[in-house]
């Protein structure tokens, strides 16, 4: 099923054979067996949200009456479903990454229910907003955790946004959930560009170089960064996958995009060519306002700028980052 291209043009530079070392037991998603818990030990109290492939309820243990979350799944396919459980169960009990608690079926309906612990989330819109330098370094750094654990793990998330992060302030818990889209890392293989969500795609998925690795969440996590600190949520709005470039090459310039391209000997779809202009980089600086002043420094706007480097090779790691100088400032 899974093959490495003919042409390996890029690997990771960290973690890049984690997969490799593990048996094939720890990877190998479509022959995972699933051990089914008890449906009847749990009941819905009420409906939070309704993603793409799911429908997610609040409800309860009534064995040991602790508070739960319910993601009851849409019917997509098993392999999807799979990769998911496949990828929760490696990564249950690891920092900062929601616990998988069981998997049920309804009997009738066969439809599979994850159960998660329950996090007191506030809603980012309302959250963020009030975040000062110091709630912005305890906050990353604990995202940066999550990621780097995944990351060692073998694992991207490749979903990385402001509605995949559950933070209760009240406990300055942070949680990263949504492994719906993760995916095994295994060097030289081409991945699926249709990952992400449109905001928080790495120009690797825009330009389809499908060989990216770990370092796509570090790109998402530089647009929650910009977001934040130059207060424009979100940083990069592209109306369109092909416009999310556009933005993203408004603000880096086209130079380095070219330069990237090549880099990798990757062809520019021609879709780009009447909409891509010629942009000279935009400083950070211009994104100052009277309103996010306050939470500028020397050190913020460069982590910023390192992480939203097209070149994907040249970002910082999640570990990198949880090293820059922000954090100590
Ligand atoms: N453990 C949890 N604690 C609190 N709220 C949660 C939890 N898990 C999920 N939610 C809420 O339910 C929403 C949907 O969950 P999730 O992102 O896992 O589902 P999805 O179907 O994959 O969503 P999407 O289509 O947005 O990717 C989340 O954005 C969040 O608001």
């Amino acid at each position: 099923m899974m093959s490495v291209s003919s042409r390996v043009y890029s690997v990771s530079r960290v973690y890049s054979d984690v997969n490799k070392i593990k048996s094939s037991e720890y990877w190998d998603y479509e022959n995972h067996q699933i051990e089914w818990g008890e449906i009847k030990n749990y009941e819905i109290i009420s409906k939070i949200g309704r993603g793409k492939y799911s429908e997610v309820f609040q409800g309860i243990n009534i064995i040991n009456e602790e508070p739960c979350v319910i993601k009851v799944l849409k019917p997509v396919k098993m392999k999807k479903i799979f990769r998911e459980v496949k990828i929760l169960k490696n990564l249950t009990g690891g920092p900062n990454v929601i616990g998988l608690l069981d998997i049920v079926k309804d009997e009738q309906s066969k439809i599979p229910a994850l159960i998660f612990e329950r996090i007191n989330n506030l809603d980012f819109r309302v959250l963020y907003p009030k975040f000062g330098i110091k709630d912005i370094q305890y906050y990353f750094n604990e995202l940066l955790i999550a990621l780097d654990y995944s990351h060692s793990m073998g694992i991207i998330h490749r979903d990385v946004k402001p509605q995949n992060i559950m933070i209760d302030p009240h406990n300055k818990k942070l949680r990263l959930i949504d492994w719906g889209l993760a995916e095994f890392y295994h060097a030289g293989v081409d991945y699926n560009v249709r990952v992400a969500s449109r905001y928080h795609k790495g120009p690797e998925l825009l330009i389809n170089l499908q060989q990216y690795d770990y370092s796509l969440d570090l790109w998402s996590v530089g647009c929650m960064l910009a977001a934040i600190i130059f207060k424009k949520e979100p940083f990069f709005r592209g109306d369109s996958n092909n416009d999310q470039l556009v933005q993203i090459a408004k603000v880096l310039g086209t130079k380095k995009l070219f330069d990237y391209i090549n880099k990798y000997g990757i062809n520019l779809s021609d879709e780009y060519d009447s909409i891509l202009g010629d942009y000279d980089p935009k400083p950070w600086s211009s994104f100052i306002t009277n309103e996010n002043q306050h939470l500028i420094s020397n050190e913020v706007i460069d982590l910023i700028d390192k992480l939203l480097t097209y070149d994907h090779q040249l970002r910082p790691t999640a570990k990198e980052a949880m090293d820059h100088p922000f954090f100590k400032i």
